[in-house]
């Protein structure tokens, strides 16, 4: 069995033990992963069926690193198995079983966007109040709903949940989703949750498919199991129910899902579904040098609720982590690409060894406007996938459509794109003569003139369409059919005659998707290659899905959620402000700043060799410069692990060494854990505060002021005068101050101070 050699004792351990439960709840780098990868290796060497294995990950990126890795060992028996994240593979299930419970097979799934625009028409149809019923808010409750299996029925019918919602004002949420749930069914579509709550449903009514499947899937694996929610653990628990060969791995320092129903609770109710349950500790970290490990643990030490691990490493004892100051986000950026440049030259290394991991999407700006400048590529994860941008979603749209043409986003989407002369209140009608009538809006469009009075006559000349995309995609390859929709829809003629930069782009990425289905119709290892299967799952794809951009070398940019289980050899963590990180949200309960701590502890985690941890002290934030304040985070480490770097001098003088000490005398102070009790929100306006005048400062005659002058204003500091306008008493002047850009100022009320002449 030389193919295990690469495992500790342990690990061959838990690898070896493929009969019956399997627990293993181990620190960030133990190998978890391996574990489970060599698992199935393992069982395919030892002769189980590869059609009979299921894994569970958290990426669809982390399934197809597994499979290949297996398919070295195993060899392509590897293809067999099911393996993806737990939206993928029952999206494939509900593919073959969907019409037991009343979906069509071929059902849409409908993405975020879809969600919410469905909800928005029934909250204005209901004339709900948008601020009280929030479309994010709805869904949310809708979300959670779903994902403690309480369908709309019992979501009214629970007193408890009633209260609630009345007590809020918002005691409509129960019709709202009886609503939204039964558009969705009109339409033929499911949303994320559905795929999950409808795979509940449909083994629980169904005993002969929970039956087909129990017999299918004898083993079963599940990773970053502390992230699961009710409905996965049930799903899980009810295909695991015969053979009970099932293996989960997990960390529960590392659980960051609370806020989408992950329940920490799965785990220890896995001890008690499972008496013989197996559990395996692994506590070596391969991944991270001893420094990165230590402050890793220091830092969760500060939380109360944790199951007690010893995660140590063995590598080398590694550099210390680097704390970066920066006086803007901006700076931050340009901090953060110098020190990437200069690693890479200095130790031969690749733009791919470095990640930069930031706390909020918005953060993204700063880094990537600073990457650019200095020509460094990157790439972001998770962010807005290719099939998310607009001109992909329209054209996908429109297959959706050719397939299912009763989903009602993909037909309000493009009934009057390109333009047809269709309006808005042309599909209200539509709308509301399909409700009348309890037909889908594409039935009431094939026969407009006995719907809709004076309909105009391009209704049918859509209709028609559709319907002759319909049987092209019966006779035609998935890129013949593609391209034929492309064409006829008008699409690709409205992208070609928009000449702007932006229209330009567009259509290269109409280009780009008919290349990928080109390829995909012309693939040798799959039998079904139809526009159908090409298209199926689209709204389950991220960006990180896309191969073309697979082996890139270039800087990787995520969300710390979006970073979880994956390494990078140099890693910045950015942002460690209070109020962002953690965020301003999570300070008002101990549990919401725990989740904000596991969160900082993955980040940390996924460092190999050098960790470097950033802060600005003024950011932009909703188009003002707030003023911010390092994290509590960093004062949790313990200082002899950190190597403070404040070279970056601060643009105008300030009390930049007393700023040092104060926090240097911090970090010594406060190693030790200390309560969490939230601090009052210290977010105040720069222009209110930052800038600490001169010593010497006071305001100068300003009647001869000219272009060119360096001036100091009391509150803006330093700056330049760019232009004068206008006759005096009343001259305006426009200056541009180092640390928060251009403005203008009437003179005379200006508290300027001249500096120097004309440069
Ligand atoms: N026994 C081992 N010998 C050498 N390298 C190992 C061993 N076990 C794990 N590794 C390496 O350590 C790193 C971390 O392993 P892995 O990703 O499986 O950990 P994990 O516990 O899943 O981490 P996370 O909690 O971040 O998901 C990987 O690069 C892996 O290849
Ligand atoms: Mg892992």
């Amino acid at each position: 069995m030389d193919y295990l050699e690469g495992l500790n004792p342990e690990q061959k351990a838990a690898v070896l033990q493929i009969k019956g439960p399997v627990m293993i709840i181990a620190g960030a780098g133990s190998g978890k992963t391996r574990v489970i990868t060599y698992r199935v290796a393992h069982l395919i060497r030892s002769g189980v069926d590869s059609f009979n294995i299921l894994v569970l990950t958290f990426t669809n990126k982390a399934a197809r690193e597994m499979r290949e890795r297996i398919n070295h060992i195993c060899g392509p028996e590897a293809k067999n198995i099911w393996m993806g994240t737990f939206h993928s593979v029952f999206a494939k299930l509900l593919r073959v079983e969907a019409d037991k419970i009343g979906y069509p097979n071929n059902f849409t799934i409908y993405d975020t966007d879809d969600s919410k625009s469905v909800l928005r028409a029934i909250l204005k149809e209901m004339q709900l109040d948008d601020k009280l019923y929030s479309v994010n808010f709805v869904l949310n409750r809708i979300s959670a709903a779903k994902n403690n299996l309480v369908g709309w029925q019992e979501y009214q019918n629970n007193e408890q949940i009633q209260a609630d919602d009345f007590s809020s004002g918002r005691g409509m949420l129960g019709k709202i989703y009886e609503t939204y749930a039964q558009r969705c069914y009109r339409a033929g579509a499911m949303d994320f949750d559905d795929l999950l709550f409808k795979t509940n449903e449909l083994l629980k009514k169904h005993p002969e498919v929970l039956n087909k499947y129990q017999q299918k899937f004898k083993y079963l694996m599940v990773d970053e199991y502390q992230d699961t929610n009710f409905s996965q653990y049930l799903i899980v628990k009810r295909l695991a129910a015969v053979n009970e060969n099932i293996c989960v791995v997990g960390d529960d320092a590392q659980s960051i899902y609370a806020f989408r129903g992950a329940n920490i609770q799965n785990i220890l109710n896995f001890e008690k579904d499972y008496p013989d349950l197996k559990i395996f500790k692994l506590e070596q970290n391969y991944r991270s040098t001893q420094n990165i490990v230590n402050v890793a643990n220091s830092v969760i030490a500060n939380n109360k609720e944790q199951l007690k691990k010893n995660v140590f490493s063995e590598k080398e004892t590694g550099d210390k982590i680097k704390v970066m100051r920066a006086f803007s986000d901006n700076e931050e950026g340009k901090l953060v690409a110098d020190a990437i440049m200069q690693q890479r030259s200095t130790n031969g290394l690749k733009w791919h060894d470095f990640a930069i991991l930031y706390r909020t999407n918005a953060q993204s700006r700063s880094m990537e406007e600073a990457l650019r400048k200095n020509g460094i590529p990157y790439k972001i994860y998770g962010g807005l996938s290719f099939y998310q941008r607009k001109e992909i979603k329209d054209l996908i749209a429109y297959f959706r459509l050719t397939f299912n043409p009763n989903d009602e986003e993909a037909l309000k989407r493009v009934i009057n794109y390109p333009k047809r002369g269709i309006g808005d209140t042309t599909v209200d009608r539509i709308i509301v003569a399909a409700d009348k009538n309890s037909i889908t809006p594409f039935e009431v469009i094939i026969e407009a003139n006995r719907y809709i009075e004076k309909a105009p006559a391009s209704l049918h000349a859509f209709a028609a369409m559709i319907q002759s995309f319909q049987v092209i995609t019966k006779n035609q390859s998935a890129y013949e059919a593609a391209l034929h929709i492309a064409q006829h829809s008008g699409l690709l003629k409205d992208l070609y005659e928009d000449k702007s930069i932006e229209g330009l782009n567009r259509y290269e990425n109409i280009q780009e998707l008919l290349n990928g289905i080109k390829e995909f119709s012309e693939r040798e290892d799959i039998e079904e290659k139809g526009l159908d299967v090409f298209m199926q799952d689209v709204a389950l794809l991220t960006n990180d899905d896309k191969d073309k951009d697979k082996d890139a070398d270039t800087v990787s940019l995520m969300t710390i959620h979006s970073s979880k289980g994956l390494e990078f050899p140099q890693v910045h963590i950015v942002g460690l402000e209070e109020n962002l990180f953690p965020s301003q949200m999570s300070l008002n309960s101990r549990s919401d700043l725990e989740e904000e701590r596991r969160l900082f502890y993955v980040a940390i985690t996924r460092a190999e060799y050098k960790l470097t941890i950033s802060y600005a002290t003024s950011r932009f934030k909703f188009g003002t410069l707030i003023s911010c304040e390092p994290s509590r985070f960093l004062d949790e480490i313990d200082a002899k692990y950190l190597e403070l770097d404040f070279t970056a001098k601060p643009v105008s003088s300030g009390s930049f060494d007393d700023e040092r000490n104060a926090w240097s005398r911090k970090a010594d102070t406060f190693s030790k854990p200390k309560a969490a009790t939230a601090p009052p929100v210290k977010t105040t306006s720069i222009l209110a505060k930052a800038h600490v005048p001169s010593p010497d400062f006071k305001p100068s005659d300003t009647s001869n002021l000219q272009v060119g002058m360096q001036v100091e204003h009391e509150r803006f500091g330093f700056g330049k005068v760019l232009t004068l306008e206008g006759n005096k008493p009343d001259i305006k002047a426009t200056i541009f101050f180092k640390e928060i850009g251009q403005k203008q100022l009437l003179l005379k009320f200006a508290k300027l101070s001249i500096i120097s002449g004309v440069e």
